[in-house]
């Protein structure tokens, strides 16, 4: 499969459920556009929990550009996917990979969001990019974690840093990026123990985590990627935007997005965050995750929208 039916496939959930219900609204000779087509269309666009500022905005548009017309789905689509794609504009931004020398990424976020998981995956993706990866299992609290990214280290060919249950994640990460350094190696992955943000004192151990790689290379980590569950929809993911803050983030990592139908919560991430989303997770296997293309989640988005023609029947 190629990238662009991977994500649609990815965003199944979500897409079917604008198929259904957008072409609910039509018939083949088409629609006037007035106030309670606006209000059906807005009931719609919330659904798939792309939060109220995009949603007004999308409305808007639709309003300003069609209201008092009589116009087919197409044109509907067009006006949609023209302003999405202008809400969720941001900087190409794949990993920032250091000139020269370990680039060094730190993974952050709460408890079971795909943390392990999507390290995995990016080390994979790395690695298919030709660089060496290496991995620090800074997850010290929960054993299972551990074996986890060691079971994938194995599994990528990718060596793995670990500690004894009792040492602290920094010190762990601190002879990560040293195993990088000796070794050569181009990314090192440092996972972290799942956290929430109203927890001060582990707050503060992202800082020390920080710090400590900071020691081995001046500027490290060069990435701090947060790590967000597509599935808790934009009020869990909205909590999050605190964490990002604190932890001093650069990028979102959204796992998960293939088990949601509110595929919408992308572009509430984009409105609130002020970061990039720079990857999505479209399944459980190590090649589900992509890097985050705006233009390209769009079209997926609404690729089965006009797939058939509208008839009287819809
Ligand atoms: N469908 C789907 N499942 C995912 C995706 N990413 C992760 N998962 C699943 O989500 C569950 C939790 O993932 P983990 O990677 O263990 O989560 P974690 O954040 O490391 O968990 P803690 O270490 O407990 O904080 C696992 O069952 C994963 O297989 C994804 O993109 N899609």
């Amino acid at each position: 499969m190629g990238f662009f039916d991977r994500l649609k496939q990815g965003l199944k959930k979500t897409g079917s459920l604008l198929k259904t219900d957008v072409r609910d609204l039509f018939k083949s000779e088409g629609r006037l556009i007035d106030e309670a087509f606006l209000e059906e269309i807005r009931a719609i666009l919330f659904k798939t929990d792309m939060g109220y500022d995009a949603v007004e905005a999308l409305v808007g548009e639709i309003a300003v550009k069609m209201r008092g017309r009589v116009v087919h789905i197409e044109e509907l689509v067009d006006v949609l996917k023209v302003k999405l794609k202008e809400l969720m504009a941001q900087p190409e931004s794949p990993i920032e990979f250091a000139p020269s020398g370990p680039t060094a990424v730190m993974v952050c976020g709460v408890n079971g969001a795909g943390k392990t998981t999507s390290i995995a995956k990016l080390a994979n993706l790395f690695k298919s990019q030709g660089k060496s990866v290496l991995l620090g299992a800074g997850d010290t609290f929960r054993a299972a974690a551990v074996e986890q990214l060691t079971i994938w280290s194995d599994r990528l060919g990718a060596p793995i840093v670990t500690g004894s249950p009792k040492a602290h994640p920094a010190s762990v990460a601190y002879r990560a990026v040293e195993q990088a350094l000796d070794q050569e190696i181009d990314v090192c992955v440092v996972d972290t123990a799942g956290r929430l943000q109203t927890q001060t004192d582990l707050m503060a151990e992202l800082t020390k985590i920080r710090a400590s790689m900071a020691k081995q290379i001046e500027g490290a980590p060069h990435e701090v990627l947060l790590v967000l569950d597509a599935t808790t929809g934009q009020n869990g993911v909205s909590q999050a935007s605190k964490f990002a803050e604190a932890a001093g983030c650069t990028g979102i990592v959204l796992a998960k997005l293939d088990g949601t139908a509110k595929g919408g919560v992308v572009v509430a991430i984009r409105q609130q965050f002020g970061l990039p989303v720079k990857y999505v997770g479209l399944g459980e296997g190590i090649d589900d995750l992509e890097p985050f293309v705006p233009d390209a989640f769009v079209d997926a988005l609404f690729a089965d929208v006009l797939s058939d023609p509208v008839t009287a029947t819809n």
